[in-house]
């Protein structure tokens, strides 16, 4: 620095200015990103290079000993702009220091015992429980102010609306969508939310919406991870275990007994810290919800408050986020994928490598702003790594030789492209409105397990039919049949599979109404939607597609933008001449005898776990269980009626809780007796 002239001038040097630039630059990037990250859940630079830029940041702020009053180092999220009603929090919510080295966590504790958990990447919420029940349920927002989403947490899949504990309780956790789940919906779900990206993604436009029939059908899972406070009437009786103590872990103890789903963890110390790791590392693989490190906290509550907190974080917790292994390689080519949506993503193929125990050869791009930003050209010199340890990202391009081309035409059906730019976010897209990329997909849900269930007809056959231009329509795949000769002669397909395509084509023209409207692929209409529409217009055909908007939002769940959409979906010429040709081709079940069926199971919950003998699935219990009132729930809380389980010895973590909790488990024949169910679902069709 050049110090005299700095003291005679008392200005800042050339060199502050520019450092002062550099963060104002990464400020304003970070920002961007953060706005879009919070507010709109999207992302436009991946998390490796959001927190690169914001750790340079830090530094600079360090060095120069500025610190601008919008920069993210001193703010936690991002001020919410939703529909949602806002409120601000009683307990200000913050963000948590990170470290990636275990020796730093281990020095972080010193001497203290800690409570080591999952940093869930989902959405965080607090939860405010009055005389035993759910009241309110806020997302941390910038943590100051939240959004108001107390309808959307009623349906989350394992939250309990009544607790024992009839004090004033407030707590904090984690709302997630598991991995399963998320590729489950991402596969059924239609165009208007196929841009989620991932599960936290989905978790954020899921929970954060204005109808909670849709947060309902995501199947979203709280597990609460803080207690913030518990007190008022009731509470020495209720909570004198909970008041008295002074360890985190019964904290945690105590919410489970609540019937919290309280997120995995374990205790731990400065000498086993390491060991600690090492477990959670070992479960990351078949982990399902989505993690994006650890959490460390001090399990001595008095000693941990003492410590305060930053503008930004507490003192008495330290995040860990895993060292992203990295392996350079080459690049080899851009695959240009063509989506339903009409979107066209880059996917970089690579010349492949080992990363955390598997080789990896591809990996998304997301758009071309990243594209960009990465300078991608074939043949460059990447470093890839495994995000969270799961999903192939590029991390860095050392070469940047320059930009791959962009193609002009649709790689599917040679239509002309255009970059679009969507907040901020530069994506190709086809224009072409029949373009093949978008009839596949509707053909591939067209035909999946829960819409027409065409077993044997998968993506890549579809493509092929198209491709050889033997089907054009819906209504095609019903006559596969008289292309025998070339169907045959495809790559894969023998006699033996062509007869079972056939024979499953065939079970699919007898099918229902459920089916029908879900497999059109109407947006916004999944399959829970699509239950509750046919059911109110009495499974009658005729009466479903001729649902005026007046009378769909007066279905449950249905709200005016999905009923607009829905009404015009039906209007178009197109699809009417779509529609009709397909009814010529199925026939209609009669109404299936359990969902005209008595309400037999209003109020009570249900558990399923482990194989069934009379039903074909858990589904298809599950959905008998539904149309006659009841609910099915992923995990078992003090409200659960029973739980169904053929294996009453097993030691599966179910059966533990429901014995801890003193939960009935019957099997699956005790239930059907109790209930005198004597049909079961084959394939959704009632059979003796
Ligand atoms: N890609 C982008 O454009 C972009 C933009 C902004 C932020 N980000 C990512 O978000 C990160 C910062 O996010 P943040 O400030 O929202 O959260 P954070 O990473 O600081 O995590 C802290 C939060 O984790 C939650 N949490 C989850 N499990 C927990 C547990 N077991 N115990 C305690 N707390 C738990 C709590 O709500 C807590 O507030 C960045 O590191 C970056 O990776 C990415
Ligand atoms: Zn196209």
């Amino acid at each position: 620095m050049n110090q005299p002239e700095h003291q005679e001038t008392n200005r800042l040097t050339h060199q502050e200015v520019q450092k002062l630039q550099e963060m104002k630059e990464r400020i304003d990037l970070l920002n961007q990103a953060a706005k879009a990250y919070y507010q709109e859940s999207r992302e436009i630079m991946p998390n490796i290079e959001y927190d690169r830029l914001y750790d340079e940041l830090a530094a600079l702020e360090a060095e120069t000993g500025v610190v601008l009053s919008s920069s993210p180092t001193v703010k936690v999220g991002y001020e919410v702009l939703s529909d949602l009603p806002k409120e601000a929090h009683e307990f200000r919510m913050l963000s948590l220091d990170k470290t990636k080295e275990v020796d730093t966590l281990s020095a972080f504790l010193g001497d203290k015992a800690g409570v080591l958990s999952w940093k869930l990447d989902g959405l965080t919420i607090v939860l405010t429980y009055e005389g035993g029940r759910l009241a309110k349920a806020v997302t941390r927002g910038n943590g100051e102010i939240g959004e108001v989403i107390t309808n959307n947490a009623r349906v989350f899949a394992n939250l309990p609306l009544e607790i024992p504990f009839k004090g004033k309780l407030v707590l904090r956790g984690e709302a997630v969508i598991t991995y399963s789940e998320f590729e489950k919906i991402n596969s059924q779900i239609s165009e208007v939310q196929a841009k989620y990206k991932n599960p936290r993604n989905l978790c954020s436009g899921s929970v954060r919406q204005l109808n909670n029939q849709i947060t309902k059908e995501r199947n979203v899972q709280f597990f609460a991870f803080a207690l913030v406070q518990a007190s008022g009437a009731g509470t020495a009786a209720a909570a004198g275990k909970v008041l008295r103590t002074n360890s985190r872990n019964d904290q945690l103890d105590w919410l489970a007994d609540q019937g919290f789903q309280v997120v995995a963890h374990r205790m731990t110390d400065g000498k086993t810290i390491s060991e600690d790791v090492e477990w959670f590392a070992s479960q990351m693989e078949t982990n399902d919800f989505p993690s994006d490190g650890l959490v460390l906290l001090i399990d001595d509550i008095q000693y941990g408050e003492s410590l305060g907190n930053t503008s930004k974080f507490p003192r008495d917790s330290l995040a860990f986020k895993w060292r992203d292994e990295r392996k350079e390689t080459i690049l080899q080519e851009i695959e240009w994928s063509a989506s339903r949506t009409g979107l066209i993503n880059p996917v970089a193929i690579f010349e492949p490598v080992e990363l955390e125990g598997t080789t990896v050869s591809r990996a998304s791009v997301h758009n071309i702003s990243i594209l960009r930003q990465l300078e991608l050209g074939i043949g460059d010199a990447i470093e890839v790594y495994k995000a969270n340890m799961i999903i192939p990202q590029i991390a860095e391009n050392l070469t940047r030789s320059g930009l791959v081309a962009i193609p002009e035409v649709c790689p599917v059906c040679g239509g002309h492209t255009a970059i679009k730019s969507e907040n901020q976010v530069e994506v190709l897209v086809c224009t072409n409105d029949s373009c093949l990329a978008k009839q596949i997909k509707s053909f591939t849900h067209f035909v999946s397990r829960d819409a027409m269930n065409m077993e044997g007809l998968s993506e890549a056959t579809i493509e092929k039919l198209i491709g050889k231009g033997l089907i054009t329509e819906l209504a095609d795949l019903f006559h596969i049949e008289h292309f025998k000769t070339e169907i045959t002669e495809m790559e894969g397909f023998g006699e033996k599979s062509f007869a079972k395509l056939i024979a499953s084509v065939k079970k699919a023209s007898h099918t229902t109404t459920v089916r029908l409207l879900y497999s059109l692929g109407i947006p916004n209409i999944g399959l829970a939607n699509a239950k509750t529409i046919c059911k109110n217009a009495d499974y009658d055909w005729q009466r479903i597609q001729n649902l005026l908007p007046e009378e769909l939002v007066e279905i449950d769940g249905v709200g005016p933008i999905m009923a607009e959409a829905y009404a015009r979906f039906f209007a178009d010429e197109k699809n009417q001449q779509i529609i009709e040709d397909v009814l010529k081709e199925i026939t209609f079940e009669e109404v299936p005898v359990s969902e005209a069926g008595e309400q037999i199971f209003t109020d009570m919950v249900f558990v399923i776990t482990g194989s069934l003998e009379h039903f074909e699935n858990r589904e298809a219990l599950k959905a008998l269980i539904e149309s006659k009132g009841g609910k099915v729930t992923s995990s078992v809380t003090s409200k659960t009626t029973s739980l169904i389980n053929n294996d009453a010895l097993s030691n599966s973590s179910k059966n533990k809780k429901a014995k801890e909790l003193g939960i009935e488990i019957i099997t699956e024949e005790d239930f059907m007796k109790r209930y005198e169910i004597n049909i079961s679902f084959k394939d959704g069709t009632p059979i003796e």
